[in-house]
């Protein structure tokens, strides 16, 4: 079984827990009673050039614990005033040690878009995104049937969220797409194995019409590598690691942003 599987399969017993504390009946009664969101998320990447969606990530199952001291307020706060366009929150407990209330903070403390980074695998978790104060969901492609794709953009749609679907390989891309995809992420981390290889952005990029956005995720250390995502025709890059060891995450990410 590969680490994904076990992700997926662990996010169904806590959809199941949660189930139990508000029934779905009730947490789509309320995500329903919010008002509905902008695609806020995918506004912000539709601004000319390349954007930059940053990450808050206390630990991963590749890296293990990246930041032991995790003041996630205060590094949200100063991706915002860094300049970040959105925010990526791990929402998912055992691997990378993410919790909900990570999410409701800082979305209720910054005012750009926030990402539930999650393994969705139950409608229930874009209701409870849309709970905590998200502007968007991630939908992995890996994980999902074209069906669920589907059905879990329309209820995106409904709700005012974006759906960032996550791609790996040709076949995932095109699945994306046949599901209506418009912001499609191409994940350069294996997550069966967790190579890294900023190489499959380009690979994928040729697919995919340039009117649906194109998210570069993962493995993006320095500026150049910035540049050839820019290059080869990212919209945005996902970066979380190399800026959660910044000590200066602002100076981190005008470095990153530095050679375009
Ligand atoms: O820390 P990195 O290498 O910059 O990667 C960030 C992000 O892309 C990564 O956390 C990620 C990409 N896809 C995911 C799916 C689930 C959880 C996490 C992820």
């Amino acid at each position: 079984m590969t680490i994904l599987d076990q992700l997926a399969g662990y996010a169904k017993e806590r959809v199941l827990e949660a189930k139990k504390k508000m029934s779905f009946e009730e947490m789509r009664r309320q995500a329903l009673g919010l008002p509905k969101g902008s695609f806020s998320f995918e506004q912000a990447l539709k601004k000319p050039g390349m954007s930059f969606i940053c990450e808050c990530k206390k630990a991963s199952p590749s890296k293990g614990l990246i930041a032991p001291d995790f003041p996630y307020l205060i590094i949200a706060e100063e991706y915002e005033a860094a300049g970040a366009d959105a925010i990526s929150v791990l929402t998912e407990p055992k691997w990378f040690l993410g919790k909900d209330e990570y999410l409701k903070e800082i979305a209720a403390t910054v005012s750009i878009p926030c990402l539930r980074k999650d393994f969705t695998v139950d409608e229930y978790m874009i209701y409870e995104a849309k709970c905590l104060g998200a502007s968007a969901v991630l939908l992995i492609c890996a994980i999902l049937s074209e069906e669920q794709l589907r059905e879990y953009g329309n209820i995106c749609d409904e709700l005012g969220l974006s759906a960032l679907v996550e791609a790996h390989d040709e076949a995932e891309a095109l699945k994306a797409l046949r599901a209506g995809a418009r912001i499609i992420g191409v994940n350069n981390r294996n997550l069966k194995d967790f190579t890294v290889d900023t190489e499959n952005s380009r690979r994928l990029r040729e697919l995919i019409p340039p009117e649906v956005l194109f998210v570069s995720e993962s493995g993006v250390k320095t500026g150049e590598d910035v540049k050839r995502l820019r290059e080869m025709g990212a919209n945005a890059v996902l970066i979380g690691e190399t800026l959660m060891r910044a000590e200066d995450k602002k100076k981190k990410l005008a470095e990153l942003k530095g050679s375009l």
